[in-house]
């Protein structure tokens, strides 16, 4: 076997990416050593139970002591105050990393905190599904996924080479953004989808409520494809809405615009507008798929079980 990248990572947080990342850890042999730690007594003996590590600790501080990677894989909301805790015990030459859905704010709660001589690389996995917590995560999920970082100007390229290569042999490919672009990105591609599932499926649940009516009985399959991305954590979710405010409004407010001219072209019978809206959509669907991305979540995250709540 080859000698494993780092002799010690500790993972802070090990829900659905934190247990995933311990899961691909132990398959690809990349430290000697992976600490565990979690604000929540219950969800670190359950980890203990899967055997996710060597060590399991409720204080993240004793967790990253000697380490030599150290992923944060907490709420993004929760990202500062990990980061005030675990300074301290910080070693000169680790590298800090996370994996969070937000660039700009993690960044603004996590760097004031990091000592000097520890490399802060922050990183987001585009990789994951509706399941939280420690039963959800499984070793496949970062395959042929993007692993995005958002360098800061005075970042270490050998540091940034060294987790870059980590992330490959979890088995993903890597960009770099700034953080600005890349929440503008995600607020398109990931944090809209989430708000539009949201939304539609509580207006049908306030639907039946009201009409008493069985629109979640007779579901049809667009709808319930809504439903999964609307199960998602809502602490996860709560936060990303927090903290990436200005870019989910920019966002919303152009989906606003072309939902109300759809509306009017829906008003006023104008099927040749709507036809070649619904023909480009198609087309970028295509292209997708082209492109090698449209990749399904595995069955194994499918069927891994709710977490509880505030765990
Ligand atoms: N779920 C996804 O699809 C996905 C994908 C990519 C990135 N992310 C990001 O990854 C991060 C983790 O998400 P997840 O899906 O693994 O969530 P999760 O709910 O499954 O796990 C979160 C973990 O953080 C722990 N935690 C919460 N606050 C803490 C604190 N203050 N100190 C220590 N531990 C704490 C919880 O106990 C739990 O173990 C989030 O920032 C999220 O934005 C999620
Ligand atoms: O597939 C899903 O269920 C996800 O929600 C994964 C997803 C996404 O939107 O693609 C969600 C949030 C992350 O930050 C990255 C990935």
């Amino acid at each position: 076997m080859t000698s494993p990248m780092f002799e010690k990572i500790a993972l802070v947080g090990i829900g659905l990416i934190g247990s995933s990342l311990a899961r691909v850890i132990r398959r690809e042999g990349l430290a000697r050593h992976v600490a565990i730690a979690t604000r929540s007594p219950t969800t670190l003996a359950r980890a203990k139970e899967l055997g996710l590590g060597e060590s399991y600790n409720t204080d993240a501080k004793e967790a990253v002591r000697d380490a030599d990677l150290i992923i944060v894989s907490v709420p993004v909301g929760s990202s500062g105050e990990v980061a005030q805790e675990i300074a301290p015990a910080l070693k000169k030459g680790a590298i800090l990393t996370d994996v969070g859905s937000t660039k700009a704010s993690v960044i603004a709660q996590m760097q004031p905190y990091v000592p000097d001589g520890v490399h802060f690389i922050p990183g987001h996995p585009l990789a994951g599904t509706e399941k939280s917590g420690p039963d959800a995560g499984f070793a496949e999920l970062f395959e042929n996924r993007w692993c995005i970082f958002t360098p800061l100007p005075d970042t270490d390229p050998a540091a940034l080479e060294k987790l870059s290569e980590f992330w490959r042999r979890c088995g993903s490919n890597i960009d770099t953004m700034d953080p600005q672009h890349h929440d503008m990105t995600l607020a398109i591609v990931s944090h809209l989808p989430h708000i539009i599932a949201y939304n539609i499926v509580g207006t049908a649940d306030d639907l039946q409520s009201v009409t008493k009516s069985e629109v979640i009985k007779y579901s049809a399959s667009g709808f319930r494809d809504f439903t999964r991305l609307a199960a998602s954590d809502p602490t996860m979710w709560r936060d990303v809405c927090l903290h990436n405010k200005d870019a989910i409004l920019e966002m919303l407010a152009r989906f606003s615009e072309d939902l109300a001219s759809l509306q009017r072209a829906i008003r006023w019978g104008d099927g040749e507008k709507l036809f070649d809206l619904f023909t480009r959509t198609r087309a970028v669907r295509r292209s997708i798929i082209e492109a090698g991305q449209d990749i399904d979540v595995p069955d194994f995250g499918r069927q891994a079980v709710e977490h509880p709540k505030g765990s």
